[in-house]
């Protein structure tokens, strides 16, 4: 099983500060990725994937409706990604979250380590990972929160970061609900896509547990050696990401690596692991990674949809029959969370990996009763 490797002691530990280590000729060798991962130039073309354009549907319009099912069906049984425009998010709080992104992360890296993720969890501030990896290390800074109330950001800011942050809880509570809307819409999409009806996964994921991410890549000196987020597949459902106007972002597509070239105004869309669990292996988690750049820094909003923590993951039985047997155990999502943040650092087999444990798990606890 690829679990990570030992994090170093707090003395030999790498600092990443992007501003120090921008002024080294050369990148330190954690940060190196090994040839089979490195950013390859076959990337350069772009990924076409149709743009959804979802207005009708929001709308009720029963033929945009019908439209916007057929190519989400045929996107997630190909590769699990999608765009969506017309989506109805106000584009002033994207702009503002971006703002945000900005502020934050060029504060004195003292200042972001007040908000410091603590081994083992999923929230918080982490420069790269360098206590929690020792090789492959994202070139990237990223500051994680939970949503899953109508306070639960805002509280979050306030709590780890002081009154004066009271703006960025305000700003990311709201960012939050939008998303967390958009995707119960896309919910319905899906559901009817797969067949199961718009009120199935509605339903399911209606009071979710959600996972707000901003990631920030500084420039880096030699960006072939290195990757923003190495190639992996969301744990999550489903994956709402924005991303500002520099690039980096790619899918794996057809055996290639293909570029999503940023539009301000679509939301780009990705089915992940426990989603493809829900419809039974019928959609794809999709695989992905983003690449860095050696001129400008770079954002991206990612909002990663999970179930409440009781929830059971199995798919709905219409999914389910002799030709389409249980591809996945049943799991409950904090299982799977904990299983990425203690045993297993997520990438391209995570789901795979994680049915193979549950099911040894299971066999252990049955032999020892
Ligand atoms: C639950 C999560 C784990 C990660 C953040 C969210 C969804 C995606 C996961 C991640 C981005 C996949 C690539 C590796 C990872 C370590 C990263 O580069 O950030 C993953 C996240 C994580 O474990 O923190
Ligand atoms: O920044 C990006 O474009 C992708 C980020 C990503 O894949 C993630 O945070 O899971
Ligand atoms: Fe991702």
């Amino acid at each position: 099983m690829a679990t990570t490797t030992m994090p170093p002691t707090k003395d030999d530990q790498l600092i990443f500060d992007a501003s120090l280590l921008n002024s080294k000729p050369n990148i330190p060798t954690q940060f190196i990725w090994p040839e089979e991962e490195k950013a390859t130039p076959d990337a350069l073309q772009e990924l076409h994937v149709p743009l959804i354009d979802i207005s009708g549907f929001l709308s009720g319009d029963p033929h945009s409706t019908l439209e916007a099912t057929r190519l989400i069906s045929q996107a997630c049984e190909k590769h699990g990604f999608f765009q969506v425009v017309n989506h109805g998010v106000d584009p002033g709080l994207i702009e503002e979250a971006h703002k945000l992104i900005d502020a934050f992360f060029s504060l004195p890296l003292q200042e972001k380590q007040r908000a410091q993720r603590l081994t083992g969890e999923s929230c918080g501030y982490a420069s790269s990972f360098t206590g929690r990896f020792t090789s492959r290390l994202p070139w990237k800074e990223t500051l994680s929160f939970r949503f899953c109330s109508p306070t639960s950001v805002q509280d979050y800011f306030v709590r780890t970061l002081g009154p004066d942050y009271l703006r960025y809880g305000e700003a990311y509570q709201k960012y939050c609900e939008a998303m967390s809307e958009l995707s119960l819409k896309i919910m319905e999409l899906l559901g009817m896509s797969l067949g199961v009806g718009r009120a199935q996964f509605r339903e399911f994921f209606e009071s979710n547990d959600s996972i707000m991410r901003l990631n920030y890549y500084p420039p880096c000196q030699d960006p072939s050696l290195a990757l923003g987020t190495g190639p992996h597949c969301d744990p999550t459902s489903l994956t709402i990401l924005h991303q500002d106007d520099v690039g980096g972002l790619q899918v794996f597509s057809d055996g290639n690596w293909r570029t999503i070239t940023p539009i301000s105004n679509a939301f780009v869309v990705n089915i992940g692991d426990t989603f493809m669990a829900l419809s039974n292996g019928r959609f794809k988690s999709c695989l992905h990674r983003a690449v860095v750049n050696s001129t400008c820094a770079r954002r991206s909003l990612a909002f990663f949809l999970c179930p409440e923590t009781e929830r059971v993951v199995t798919p709905p039985e219409r999914l389910v029959d002799s030709e389409h047997p249980r591809a996945y155990p049943d799991f409950t999502w904090p299982a799977l969370l904990e299983f990425t943040q203690k045993h297993y650092r997520a990438d391209m087999n995570t789901l795979d990996a994680f049915s193979e444990w549950i099911v040894r798990q299971t066999a252990t606890t049955a032999a020892a009763n």
